[in-house]
């Protein structure tokens, strides 16, 4: 059996998600319990190939209206709300994914799946875009230099449901609202979120391996 990630292709960043996951495969294929591939996905029956799902960073409120005219919207709801399914949302795709937004949330229909209030654009216009070296060490072992790239990075402010939602990681500080800066989170045991973009380390495919390990791997559908 081969396991199938998918990247949602609508708009944004999904190349770097590609070539992340297919570095991963050819450097550590040896080490992975199951063989994995991955494609891009644009349409419904690209998406009945998946068993996984990543969510790229871009405009969330463009991704939505695309996968609203295209029809994908229903698709991709029933797909994220499958327990089965493992998902992964970066930036744009955190915000697509929440179930509440504080702000910006005009024309943005979400999949209405992750258990937060988000917040858009949150570290302002003053500081767009930054790389963080951050320790996640705490979930990633070992990983305690990871270059976390923030572009017009959304955050968590509030879970609201902390018997499903496990905050990873938070920014010291607190938001323009005075609030948390959560940029990684998980729900149960098959959603991962992050505010940043691990696609665009370059070279560094640390944190699509563990997401490979951690939810792919570990997933009902890859019979452990
Ligand atoms: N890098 C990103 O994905 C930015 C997200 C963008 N600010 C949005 O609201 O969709």
């Amino acid at each position: 059996m081969t396991i199938v990630i998918g990247v949602l292709a609508l708009q944004g960043a999904f190349i770097e998600h590609v070539q992340h996951v297919e570095k991963c495969i050819v450097e550590n294929k040896d080490q992975y319990k199951e063989k994995l591939s991955v494609i891009t996905v644009r349409d419904d029956n690209q998406l009945t190939k998946c068993d996984a799902l990543i969510i790229p960073g871009g405009e969330s409120t463009t991704m939505s209206l695309i996968a609203q005219r295209t029809g994908l919207y229903d698709d991709l709801h029933a797909f994220v709300h499958d327990p089965r399914k493992v998902i992964w949302g970066t930036c744009a795709g955190l915000i697509y994914l929440s179930q509440q937004l504080s702000n910006e949330a005009e024309l943005l229909r979400t999949l209405d799946l992750l258990k937060v209030s988000v917040m858009r654009n949150a570290f302002g216009r003053q500081a767009q875009s930054s790389t963080r070296i951050c320790d996640f060490s705490s979930f990633i072992p070992y990983c305690d230099d990871f270059p976390a790239t923030f572009i017009r990075a959304p955050v968590i402010e509030e879970v609201l449901d902390p018997e499903e939602v496990q905050v990873l990681y938070k920014l010291d500080g607190k938001d323009n609202n005075g609030q948390e800066l959560i940029v990684a989170a998980k729900q149960n045991d098959n959603i991962l979120v992050t505010s940043f973009h691990p696609e665009l380390a370059e070279n560094d495919v640390r944190f699509h391996d563990w997401f490979i390990r951690e939810f792919v791997l570990k997933a009902p559908m890859s019979g452990f």
